[in-house]
């Protein structure tokens, strides 16, 4: 387990404060945050690479063993960067082998065997980097970091600097690898479809602070602030009167809640992909339900993005583009908009 305790760490112009973590073993977890909020700074002080003009406190276990201080060679993990980050002058062999010339472990070649099975390189092994593509560059690293056997595997944006296709392959092989090496793997994304595909915990940063930690599908569905639902695309996100069963926005539109326990609530938030445009589709088992008028309408890429207006509370909705044939529907057109009960998440937010 990798458990960090009480860490703060100061630049002229920045505070990474009080971060309290804990990463079970063979778990993957992601780091989220807006840029600059501190990520990468976290995941290097996990790793023992502080920038020279900081002063730090706190303390950083692995496996109940303090590395606080120790160098990055000998902390027992691995990194690999958006930019892969091979030394140019060596061939892609000696690039993985590298992490061995600091370090008394024997080197496993049964072990570099498999791993260069794994990743697909044993026919780049003589290739200098500068002749390799990004996809490629990705694999030996991931090569060159998993060689020295780390208890876990820290990786600052590995896709984001890949084209799409490669994204795909990088990040299919960061599922098989976490899968059948059964490693730690603690991951900084800006991407929440690589993190919803890859992670099963994750802490959102915000101004070098946890903002919320938990499964990956707690942060995106059950956020719990409004800085968070609105980082992690919640859109609909309302200040409310919440009863037990029941909330009303703007003192007169009422939305069945899924039964509140906790006192103090005073925002809702849903997701723009739990409300469905219905027109003449049947919405049975939708508890809420309410026509409005269709103020905008967005092209984003593949989906459009709707604003329907219902008793002067705009709500925020996807359709495809198939979808949007099929129901024939423009801007100025009145419909009928539906979602669940159970969709609807309340919290409490310091106003
Ligand atoms: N060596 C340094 N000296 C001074 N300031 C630094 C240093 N390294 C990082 N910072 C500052 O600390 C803040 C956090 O940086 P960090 O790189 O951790 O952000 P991030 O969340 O990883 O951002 P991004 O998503 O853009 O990579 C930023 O304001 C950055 O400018």
């Amino acid at each position: 387990m990798l458990k960090v305790v009480e860490f703060s760490l100061t630049l002229s112009n920045f505070l990474l404060q009080n971060i309290n973590l804990e990463v079970q073993e063979g778990e993957f977890f992601a780091l989220i945050g807006p840029t600059g909020s501190g990520k990468t700074l976290l995941l290097e002080s996990l790793m023992g690479v502080f920038p020279s003009n900081c002063q730090f406190k706190g303390n950083i276990f692995l496996n109940k063993k303090n590395i606080t201080y120790l160098p990055p060679e000998k902390r027992g993990l691995g990194i690999v960067y958006q930019h892969a980050a091979l030394f140019p002058h060596l061939t892609v062999k000696e690039n993985i082998l590298f992490g061995f010339r600091y370090k008394k472990q024997k080197k496993n070649l049964k072990e570099l065997d498999f791993l260069i099975q794994k990743l697909g390189i044993a026919h780049l092994l003589n290739r200098f980097p500068n002749t390799l593509s990004g996809g490629e560059r990705q694999r030996v690293a991931l090569a060159r970091a998993l060689v020295l056997r780390p208890k876990a595997i820290l990786l600052d944006e590995p896709l984001s600097a890949l084209d799409p296709n490669f994204q795909e392959e990088i990040r299919e092989l960061l599922k098989n690898l976490h899968k059948d090496l059964n490693i730690t793997f603690i991951m900084v994304s800006h991407n929440f479809s690589e993190v919803l595909y890859l992670a099963e915990r994750g802490a959102i940063i915000r101004n070098g602070q946890i903002e919320q930690i938990g499964t990956i599908s707690q942060i995106f569905n059950h956020p719990n602030s409004s800085f968070v639902a609105d980082f992690v695309g919640v859109k609909n996100i309302f200040s409310a009167q919440i009863k037990k069963d029941v909330a009303i926005i703007n003192n007169t539109l009422k939305i069945k809640i899924p039964i509140q326990k906790q006192k103090f609530l005073n925002y809702i938030a849903i997701r723009p992909e739990a409300i469905f445009l219905l027109n003449n589709r049947n919405n049975n088992h939708l508890e809420n339900c309410f026509t409005g008028i269709v103020k905008k309408i967005f092209r984003k890429g593949f989906y459009f993005e709707f604003i329907i207006e219902v008793d002067s509370v705009e709500f925020k909705s996807f359709l495809t583009k198939k979808d949007l044939i099929e129901m024939i529907v423009k801007e100025g057109d009145k419909i009928k908009i539906g979602f669940r009960a159970k969709d609807v998440h309340c919290f409490y937010e310091k106003l």
